[in-house]
């Protein structure tokens, strides 16, 4: 255990729960009177509506209900609380952390089918004490009620994004090949109504128009909400913030409420939320504000390069879930502004990307070995669009007992997105360009609000491009790594708006980005690596609308030319028979990253599944959500 929680603990006066006493399966504790903490969804309640009615605890398969009453005592199993201060279980039967007093210990409430444990609270909820756990600070109950409307410019009417949600094209996803494996995998659903997500959750998701769940939903959000650890694989675009923001927030308001102690100046909380790059970060923190809407939930964002002092005010106010990239939040705890004791729930987005060699120690330092609940105790939840095997192996360190999820890429492997090749020497790649961007404007394709996603290598090659199209009447922008932050945010926001309809870009937008209206990404210079491929061309064809790609191509890129055919093959792409040619010359390799071999190219597949061949029914395949089928990549 390291130091900074000894310290910490005695430091925030926090009192110890003896983990070896929690080991009851779906057991609940009342809080102590003299927990003054309010939970979420109680918060601004009158008193006398806090009566529990119902506590639903998941069997250890994850899949049958049980009832009981919080008086009741038949599921309930005590924690020994020295002091008798403070003590609570999370929604998945572990007993909290609490000041280090783990010793190391996994809590036992594993049982078979794996540690899909779950206590849910419906009807009106807990009985509390007076105030809230923010009190004494900025007063949160008072702050919900300004909270900013997060959909005030998608409610009024706005032809534009009306249609772009009606728009989604829910029968490309219907024919997915599914694929899941792990122990006692939770059924999938079909519609949100058949999940308990809470009346003020299934608010926000009327109010983001979202009229039922894409495949990674159906699937990842029952599993989650379980309690299960999840490695989940789907395609771009194609809904996975969505698949581990609801369970998080379902969850919290679920759960009995947790004391965190009053007026520590550290930040507590409870859920944590990794991505790779500031620009993602701020995007999750939009989308996770706007499903937490009035649930009293308190989402705050950490990322570099923006001011760490308006940061921390923000996070001295409370925060429930937090947003961060892994060098901010590295930075906080060593300044010790944040503690990751009362995690519960642990999301990587782009979760590959963030155990590749870049990120990896970063990401082992703050989940191994700060103070934040091993895997076991906290839920884990990784997702992304490619997840290679060796990263699989890398990533299983930080989960228990997972279920591996794997969706038929939407965006890449339909004719979702058409994906082009041209054969184009570096000399003429401008002019080429320029070529494509007439014919778009000639064919309308590249109407008033199309957007067009150019990727290039290297930062200065961006600013070169970005300056060249400037100058032949083309407004365009650029976003690199050395441009400053609020460089790249006014870059953003302008390409959004569509006031410079071209961006020039590096990878850091490669990744996750959700631009409405990018109709064509040019890949000006081609990544070595297929996986980046996958993530750049994600960027349109997103949530089921159609897209276009285009890849400059020429002999620098042979590396590329093997998995680049075989991935349009398995799009049922029309691949250039020059390309086929250059692909029958290459080496196998794929690039400087190259992560995983053949076969199993994209990593679609649980790498668990490879030395368990015949294991039964560990492993199962369906499509778009129901029936038998084949795997994912078979
Ligand atoms: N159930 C739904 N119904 C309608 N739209 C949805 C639904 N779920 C998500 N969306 C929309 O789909 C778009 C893509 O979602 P999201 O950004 O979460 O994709 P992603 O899978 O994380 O993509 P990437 O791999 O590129 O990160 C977003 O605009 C989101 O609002």
């Amino acid at each position: 255990m390291p130091s900074v929680w000894s310290e910490s603990s005695s430091e925030l006066g926090v009192e110890h729960v003896n983990a070896n006493n929690s080991a009851s399966v779906g057991a609940t504790i009342p809080p102590s009177r003299s927990s003054s903490y309010v939970p979420p969804h109680l918060r601004n309640r009158p008193q006398g509506a806090s009566t529990i009615n119902n506590i639903i605890a998941v069997s250890a398969e994850g899949s049958s209900l049980g009832a009981g009453t919080r008086d009741s005592g038949s599921t309930a199993s005590t924690v020994n609380r020295p002091g008798g201060a403070w003590a609570a279980r999370d929604s998945t039967g572990s007993a909290l952390p609490s000041g280090g007093a783990w010793g190391g210990a996994r809590v036992n409430t594993v049982q078979p089918g794996g540690r899909g444990v779950g206590v849910g609270v419906t009807g009106s909820g807990w009985s509390n004490g007076s105030g809230s756990a923010w009190s004494g600070r900025s007063g949160w109950n008072g702050a919900r009620e300004h909270e900013k409307n997060p959909f005030a410019a998608e409610e009024q009417p706005n032809p534009v994004f009306d249609q772009e949600n009606t728009g989604i094209n829910f029968d490309a996803y219907e024919d997915i090949p599914v694929e899941t494996s792990g122990e006692n995998v939770p059924p999938p659903v079909n519609t949100f109504a058949e999940i308990d997500l809470g009346e003020s959750l299934n608010e926000n998701i009327r109010r983001c128009k979202y009229v039922k769940p894409t495949p990674v939903q159906k699937y990842a959000i029952p599993i989650s909400l379980a309690g299960r650890d999840l490695m989940a694989c789907a395609q771009t675009g194609s809904g996975k913030t969505a698949a581990f923001c609801f369970p998080i927030i379902a969850g919290i308001l679920r759960s009995p409420p947790i004391g965190r102690p009053r007026g520590a100046r550290k930040a507590l909380p409870l859920a944590l939320i990794l991505s790779p790059t500031r620009e993602l970060s701020s995007q999750i923190h939009d989308e996770a504000k706007k499903f937490a809407y009035q649930t009293g939930i308190r989402v705050v964002v950490a990322y570099g390069g923006a001011p760490i002092h308006n940061q921390l005010r923000e996070l001295e106010r409370g925060v429930d879930i937090l947003v961060a990239t892994p060098g901010r939040l590295g930075d906080l705890l060593e300044r010790a502004r944040v503690s990751l004791s009362y995690i519960k729930y642990l999301a990587l987005d782009e979760a590959d990307r963030m155990l590749d060699m870049g990120f990896e120690p970063q990401i082992r330092r703050i989940v191994e070995q700060m103070d934040m609940p091993p895997a076991g105790q906290r839920q884990t939840m990784l997702f992304s669009a490619t997840f290679p095997r060796e990263i699989q192996r890398l990533a299983s360190d930080f989960l228990w007992n997972y279920i591996f999820l794997a969706v038929g890429r939407v965006g890449s492997s339909t004719d979702l997105i058409v994906q082009k090749v041209e054969f184009v020497q570096d000399a003429e790649k401008r002019s080429m360009l320029m070529d494509l961007i007439h014919a778009q404007k000639a064919t309308g394709s590249q109407s008033q609000q199309a957007l067009t996603l150019v990727f290039v290598e290297t930062k200065r090659g961006a600013d070169a491009l970005e300056d060249w199209l400037c100058r032949m009447g083309f407004p365009a922008t650029t976003i690199h790594g050395d441009r400053s932050q609020s460089e790249r945010e006014h870059a953003l926001r302008s390409f959004r708006t569509g006031v410079t309809p071209i961006l020039v870009a590096t990878d850091v937008a490669a990744r996750g980005l959700d631009i409405p209206r990018v109709a064509h990404v040019v890949n000006f210079d081609l990544p070595s690596d297929i996986d980046d491929y996958v993530h750049r061309i994600g960027r349109t064809g997103r949530a089921g609308k159609t897209g276009l790609a285009t890849a400059f191509f020429n002999d620098k890129d042979l590396s590329l030319t093997r998995p680049l055919v075989e991935l349009m093959q398995e799009a049922n792409q029309e691949v250039p028979g020059w390309l086929v040619n250059y692909a029958s010359r290459a080496n196998y390799g794929g690039g400087r990253n190259r992560r995983s071999g053949g076969g199993a190219r994209f990593g679609g597949r649980d790498y668990r599944r490879e030395g368990a061949r015949g294991a039964g029914d560990r492993y199962s395949s369906a499509y778009g959500g129901s029936g038998g089928g084949s795997s994912a990549w078979d």
